[in-house]
């Protein structure tokens, strides 16, 4: 006489498919109607099928090997098959409506008077000085102490930012008008470039494109509920720096700089156009401080770029505006925070422990704890009906 296996009931089934969720929405594919239908055959053999957004979508093996898993750990179940399929134009619709709440399109959530985001628009006077490097590294390590973090790259011609969270080939995926944030390390990242037809498409966007661009990353990106957003502005005093004071009259500013005198000088100015625009100064952060030198160790530092930049920007806004703008850190110069950023590997995720980490880590602590927190807010997100 055979052995009557025990299988699944259905309850458990949805149980185990609710834990799976979609990797850039973060919400459980089963509240999003992507399970289009789910089975355990009397043998153990168990069929699913997924619905996708679109069909580029670039996480299909990440939900194929989450179904899996979760389908696989359920009792009697032997082997497992997931197919994809593609969302219709009218779940992709009714996805969005229900993804938006109820929230009229193109409005700008962070500019809500119940929104509780804490915006810090990562600036300097020029280019080069690692702001980027700053605004990914401080990002991921807020993420890893539990924030929900987005960051939004402003910066239209350098836009860096993807290749530093090392997701500078993906697209986001759109539902409708409705743009996902790419995930990365803990965090949801949007770029201008992102926005882009191709690629390698050069901009020479001026001011009403540039507010455009900031327009379509605030209100059509669906960011969900974030505690924290960070803007990589462009160097500079331009146009974007203003869009943002503008559209996001809530932001503050973060002000890097490097201890060079030249640096520094510009790095006021962008700290002044902040203040002009009504947003509040945070402080400064200093980068490319020292290099420990390669004979004595860091007991010895040389001083690459000069000394005292970022103190005296510091100490200049402070008297500027009547309040304090303090020094946040100096990060040393630091071979694994530049190669991290080149392959796409954060340094406060490849090397906790270095110099560079160890003050971007605490400054992202001394940032991240300011943040206003959502604790017991509900969620705007409407539940789905179940498939
Ligand atoms: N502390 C550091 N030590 C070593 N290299 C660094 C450090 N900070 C940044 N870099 C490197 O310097 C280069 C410029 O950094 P980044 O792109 O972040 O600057 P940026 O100010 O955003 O420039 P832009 O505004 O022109 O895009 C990058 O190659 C980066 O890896």
């Amino acid at each position: 006489m055979g052995v009557v296996k025990t299988l699944p009931t259905e309850d458990q089934v949805r149980t185990a498919l609710g834990k799976v969720l979609d990797p850039e929405i973060k919400r459980p594919i089963t509240e999003l109607g992507m399970v289009r239908s789910a089975e355990v055959r009397p043998d153990g053999h168990a069929e699913v099928t997924v619905l996708l957004t679109v069909a580029g979508c670039p996480m299909r093996d990440t939900l194929t090997r989450d179904v899996t898993a979760a389908m696989a750990a359920l009792p009697g179940v032997t082997d497992v098959n997931v197919t994809l399929d593609v969302m219709s134009a009218e779940q992709r619709q009714q996805l969005q409506g229900q993804l938006r709440g109820g929230t009229p399109a193109r409005e700008n959530p962070f500019s809500r008077p119940d929104s509780l985001t804490k915006i810090f628009a990562i600036a300097s006077g020029k280019g080069g000085v690692g702001k980027s490097t700053v605004t990914a590294n401080l990002a991921v390590a807020m993420a890893a102490r539990g924030h929900k973090v987005g960051v939004i790259d402003a910066d239209v011609y350098g836009h860096s930012i993807p290749a530093i969270f090392g997701v500078a080939d993906t697209r986001p995926t759109r539902v409708e008008d409705m743009i996902m944030p790419v995930p990365a390390h803990g965090v949801k990242v949007i770029s201008v470039g992102q926005l882009k037809q191709k690629r390698d498409q050069v901009v020479a966007w001026r001011g009403p494109m540039l507010d455009r661009a900031l327009v379509q990353m605030l209100g059509d990106v669906f960011w969900g509920d974030l505690d924290i957003l960070l803007l990589d502005l462009p160097p500079g005093t331009g146009d974007m720096a203003i869009s943002v004071g503008q559209h996001l009259t809530n932001s503050e500013v973060v002000v890097v700089t490097t201890p060079q005198e030249a640096a520094a000088e510009v790095a006021e100015r962008a700290g002044t156009i902040a203040s002009m625009l009504h947003q509040r100064v945070t402080g400064v952060i200093e980068n490319m401080s020292w290099l420990p030198c390669p004979h004595c160790g860091p007991s010895h530092q040389i001083d690459v770029f000069g000394t005292g930049g970022g103190a005296r920007v510091a100490e200049t806004l402070t008297q500027r505006f009547g309040y304090p703008v303090p020094l946040l850190g100096s990060i040393p110069l630091d071979v694994t925070l530049r190669s991290g950023g080149d392959v796409g590997m954060p340094v406060v995720v490849s090397d906790p422990t270095s110099a560079s980490s160890v003050v971007l880590t605490e400054m992202a602590s001394a940032l991240g704890g300011r943040s206003r927190g959502l604790a017991g807010r509900s969620l705007t997100l409407t539940p789905a009906a179940r498939s």
